[in-house]
């Protein structure tokens, strides 16, 4: 009998990798849940002879009803993340927090049994600038005003509530796939950043099936472990050399210096011990990116860099927050 695993969250960029990896395997039959939009529907459709699709609203009972029958385990991915959560956190709540919440109440019902992995978020430790090093115990404090860290904490309190066997990963920098949004600016060139690639991120959760008994009502820290370790500045670095758009000079209180997250997981072996999903080192990720990057694009970027450089400095919370002279914004972002 093939085991039956519910994918929520399909098209995005970790549930994109996930539903490639799930195919990979024969063991499965596969059912995915996703809002249904232009790119769930350009990502999911070409699998429709081989997976289940469901479209539909996580936050709506009618909707989930429809999937939580007779799921073997069930991978977790829908959500709301920054930079849309932090401009609309209320819908972050709903989507992040009750749909989780309407997610197991409905398993409970129908699948009592099911394995839930849930994808949590290094947000959750908050600003750690000073202490990089995390721990999984280490306390939860949430970067003043991030409210999807507030929704991830939420629901992993959920989920350890409910009565199914659960495990949770708190993600580190999920590097690849997501845009360049003005959050860039928001976290300081002098954090210590950990990257995991979508790919090896998705390697987890697949793993995780089949380590049931090892995972079972832990929590750990995800993350691409030693060779992907940077500051945020060397990353941006090269990133903007990759991107054709030369050195990475913005002026000063550009970037904020305070007030975000990430750091190493010191404890990040713990999950690759039992699951051994990583493969990319942090020259894998850039290679994989540069791949990505058609030489015209390099050489347009290379040509339009200055006005590139300023529309992103526009982007920048920060520097608005100096320009305007913003008390409460200028205390959010500096020291
Ligand atoms: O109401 C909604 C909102 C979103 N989605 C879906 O949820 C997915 C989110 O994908 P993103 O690319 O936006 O997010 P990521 O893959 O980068 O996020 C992953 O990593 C994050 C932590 O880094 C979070 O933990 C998140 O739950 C997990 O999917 C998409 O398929 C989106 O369509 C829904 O199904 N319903």
């Amino acid at each position: 009998m093939k085991r039956a695993i519910l994918l929520t969250g399909a098209s995005g960029t970790v549930g994109y990798q996930t539903l490639l990896q799930l195919l990979e395997r024969e063991t499965y039959t596969i059912t995915v849940f996703d809002k249904k939009n232009e790119m769930s529907v350009k990502r999911l459709s070409p699998f429709s002879d081989r997976i289940e699709i469901v479209y539909g609203d996580i936050t709506n009972t009618v909707d989930v009803e429809k999937i939580a029958a007779n799921k073997d385990a069930v991978i977790h991915l829908a959500a709301i993340i920054p930079p849309i959560a932090d401009e609309h956190p209320e819908l972050a709540k709903k989507v992040n927090t009750e749909g989780t919440r309407i997610l197991i109440e409905q398993l409970e019902l129908q699948s009592p049994n099911t394995f839930f992995i849930y994808s949590s978020s290094i947000s959750v430790y908050g600003d750690r600038l000073k202490t990089p090093y995390i721990n999984v115990g280490d306390r939860l404090l949430p970067s003043k005003g991030d409210a999807y860290a507030v929704t991830k904490i939420l629901a992993e309190k959920i989920i350890q509530n409910s009565n199914l066997d659960w495990t949770i990963f708190r993600l580190a920098a999920i590097m690849g796939g997501h845009k360049m949004s003005k959050l860039m600016f928001h976290q300081p060139l002098d954090t210590s950043l950990e990257i995991a690639t979508p790919q090896d991120t998705a390697r987890a959760f697949v793993k995780a099936i089949n380590k049931q008994a090892a995972v079972s009502k832990r929590i750990f820290n995800l993350g691409g472990g030693e060779s992907c370790r940077i500051s945020y500045e060397g990353f941006l670095k090269r990133s903007f050399k990759m991107f054709g758009l030369g050195a990475l000079n913005f002026p000063d209180k550009a970037f904020a210096e305070k007030n975000f997250h990430c750091g190493f997981y010191e404890d990040g072996d713990t999950l690759e011990a039992i699951l051994n999903f990583r493969q990319h080192t942090l020259n894998d990720y850039f290679a994989l990116e540069n791949a990505k990057i058609s030489p015209l694009k390099k050489a347009a970027a290379s040509v339009f860099k200055r006005p590139v450089k300023w529309y992103l400095l526009k982007q920048s919370e920060p520097y608005e927050s100096i320009k305007n002279d913003d008390k409460d914004l200028k205390e959010l972002f500096f020291n």
